[in-house]
């Protein structure tokens, strides 16, 4: 039996734009995907994932091919809500060269689905290095990357960036540019995030953007100004790469370029009334800034607060189920020993 976790993210800037090809940095934090890996003498799949709720259902499943869950929930739903699983046990059967292999998983994670934490990557990366290990035939990290990647292009039909899965196998801070990813110097910021108790899907999310995108050339501006502004963040990171803590006037400006990015996501469509109440709550708290993380439409927000006042004012907000400090995670996918 083999168990891995991997965090999930939080963007201080970049999100969407980066499926076009600028420049994105998210950061792991200590919120974690755990899968469970048995191999199994047939070629089965058999998935427990108690954490998966389906629009108010909750389903426990036993899956596998041509044996799908036993609820009274449309075939659809269940492949969509299983498709991240599906697709990290078929990379893992590809990388070891085990077309058949079978396996028992286990999904637990304290990362809300949908939310823009990055479930969907932890999941992934933690199943493929499970399975991958489960099979004698462990990944090093670029591969593990890349082929977590490959899952989530896949099932968000050939819509997805590198920076999810990159950043959930390194932990850190990350920086992504279409295929070039890197993990970079970052002081511990004071990250908050608040949370709708909602959620939206990545993978239609992305794909109204990209229609806008096509049909309105404010979009593809717009697309290419978060570029700009997450260049800008970035020399702001790599100046302050070597102090352990940031300096007040750092978190200012970090602050006000992660308002910008709000508003710009915003733009494009793809906030929601929650998550503009949280920005707002955050803000008028005393924020440096805040802004929606992921891929919106419901879900979190992250601010940057070193002090409880921003926790405090979101845990009052009507709209605002959870508020909580999220750690930067600076170790990424790694072995649960049993
Ligand atoms: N605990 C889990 N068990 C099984 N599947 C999960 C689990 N957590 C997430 N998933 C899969 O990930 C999907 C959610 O991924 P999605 O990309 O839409 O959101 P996210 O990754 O949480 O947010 P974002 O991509 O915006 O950061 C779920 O529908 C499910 O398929
Ligand atoms: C919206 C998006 O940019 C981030 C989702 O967390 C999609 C992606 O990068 O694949
Ligand atoms: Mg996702």
């Amino acid at each position: 039996m083999t168990v891995c976790e991997a965090p999930g993210k939080v963007y201080l800037f970049g999100e969407h734009a980066v499926v076009y090809g600028e420049p994105a940095v998210p950061a792991a934090i200590e919120r974690r995907a755990t899968v469970t890996a048995e191999p199994r003498e047939d070629d089965h799949v058999r998935v427990e994932a108690e954490d998966l709720s389906l629009d108010g259902f909750t389903v426990e499943y036993a899956g596998g091919t041509g044996d799908r869950p036993d609820v009274d929930v449309p075939t659809p739903l269940v492949e969509a809500a299983m498709g991240y699983v599906d697709a990290a046990v078929e990379q893992a059967r590809e990388a070891a060269d085990a077309p058949d292999a079978g396996f028992d998983i286990t999904v637990e994670s304290d990362i809300p689905l949908g939310a823009g934490l990055g479930s969907s990557a932890a999941v992934v990366v933690a199943g493929i290095d499970a399975a991958t290990r489960a099979l004698g035939e462990p990944l090093d990290r670029r591969e593990l990357a890349d082929r977590a990647y490959q899952a989530e292009f896949e099932v968000q039909d050939g819509q997805a960036s590198r920076a999810d899965t990159f950043c959930s196998t390194m932990g850190g801070a990350v920086r992504v540019e279409g295929d070039d990813c890197e993990p970079i110097d970052a002081p511990n910021l004071p990250f908050v995030v608040g949370f709708d108790g909602g959620a939206g899907d990545t993978g239609e999310l992305v794909a109204g953007v990209g229609e806008l995108r096509e049909e309105y050339r404010f979009a593809a501006d717009t697309v290419e100004s978060i570029g700009d502004l997450v260049r800008t963040g970035e020399e702001l990171l790599a100046d302050a790469a070597a102090d352990a803590e940031p300096s007040p006037a750092l978190l200012a400006e970090l602050g006000e370029l992660m308002d910008f990015n709000h508003g710009l996501l915003a733009a494009l469509g793809v906030s929601a009334r929650s998550l503009d109440a949280m920005v707002w709550a955050a803000r008028d708290a005393g924020a440096h800034g805040a802004k929606l993380t992921g891929a919106g439409g419901g879900g979190c927000i992250v601010a940057l607060d070193e002090s409880d006042a921003t926790e405090t004012a979101l845990s009052f907000t009507q709209g605002c189920e959870e508020a909580f400090r999220a750690e930067l995670a600076t170790e990424g996918v790694r072995v649960v020993e049993p």
